[in-house]
């Protein structure tokens, strides 16, 4: 049971001559979240792409669940349960969030022979998937349009939850949000790693990454720089492996 949930095994990506991932590996376990770290161009959302089906590696191998793993589409990534959750792209701004939620997977009931929408069902099952995730949305009925950026993430998050996801890639989720939002959206990837998702969020705020990741993976110049659990480095020492200037295998954390 104690397999890991995703491996990278030597992940390379080449956009013609440049090298953008150099040889990848590290795993990532059941209910872990990890903070993908790294200076602009190190290669995140090139990796982050690569596990979520948007490109595929140059080369090297990859292993789901104990399987392998080779997405060609993002809906081939999706299908087996990981996918990048980003702040409303995904959602359609002008219908409801029970809309959203169903959208592609909508409850039918057939009066009088005829297919129609079950609006009731569909709003009870998205009202009990916010309540246990402890998200509160003024009204299911609203359009997303009238929303605010942490409300829309919350909602992709637990549609992610409520359909099933194993793996969620999350790249710079926080970036238009204020501060509140953010809190809740940090913790709300606590609970969502609680419940044996994993998770892997690109970020270039470092105490956002000491705040949720019980991982640090850092990615320089398409190698792995670094990869430590939070409770044993500091900011200190990632920094410097982000840069290039840590003392390699920097001591001890004495403190985040
Ligand atoms: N489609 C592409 N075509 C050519 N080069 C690309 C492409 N995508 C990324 N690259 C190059 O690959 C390298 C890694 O880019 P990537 O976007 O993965 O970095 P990143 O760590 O996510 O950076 P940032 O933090 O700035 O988003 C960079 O040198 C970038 O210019």
């Amino acid at each position: 049971m104690n397999e890991p949930l995703l491996v990278l095994d030597t992940i390379t990506k080449n956009f013609g001559a440049v090298q953008a991932l150099k040889g990848v590996s590290f795993s990532i376990a059941r209910g872990e979240v990890i903070a993908l770290l790294g200076d602009n161009g190190a290669g995140k959302s090139t990796l982050v792409k690569i596990i979520s089906g948007e490109l595929e590696a140059t080369s090297g191998q990859m292993t789901f669940e104990g399987r392998d793993f080779g997405p060609r589409s993002p809906s081939e990534a999706k299908a087996a349960g990981i996918e990048t959750v980003y702040q409303d792209l995904s959602l359609c701004t002008n219908v409801d969030v029970v809309a959203n939620f169903f959208m592609g997977r909508e409850i039918t009931r057939s009066v009088m022979g005829l297919k129609i929408l079950d609006e009731a069902a569909m709003e009870e099952q998205v009202a009990k998937a916010m309540a246990n995730a402890g998200t509160r949305i003024p009204s299911l009925r609203t359009k997303v349009e009238h929303l605010s950026g942490g409300q829309r993430q919350a909602i992709e998050l637990n549609r992610f939850v409520h359909w099933g996801g194993k793996l969620v890639l999350l790249d710079e989720p926080f970036a238009a949000l204020g501060v509140e939002q953010t809190k809740r959206g940090l913790e709300m990837i606590r609970q969502v790693a609680a419940r044996g998702i994993g998770v892997v969020i690109i970020t270039h705020i470092m105490q956002q990454a000491f705040q949720v990741a019980d991982r640090m993976v850092v990615i320089r110049q398409g190698v792995v720089a670094g990869d430590m659990p939070t409770n044993q480095t500091n900011a200190d020492a990632v920094i410097g492996m982000i840069t290039g200037e840590a003392l390699a295998g920097a001591g001890p954390a004495t403190g985040a």
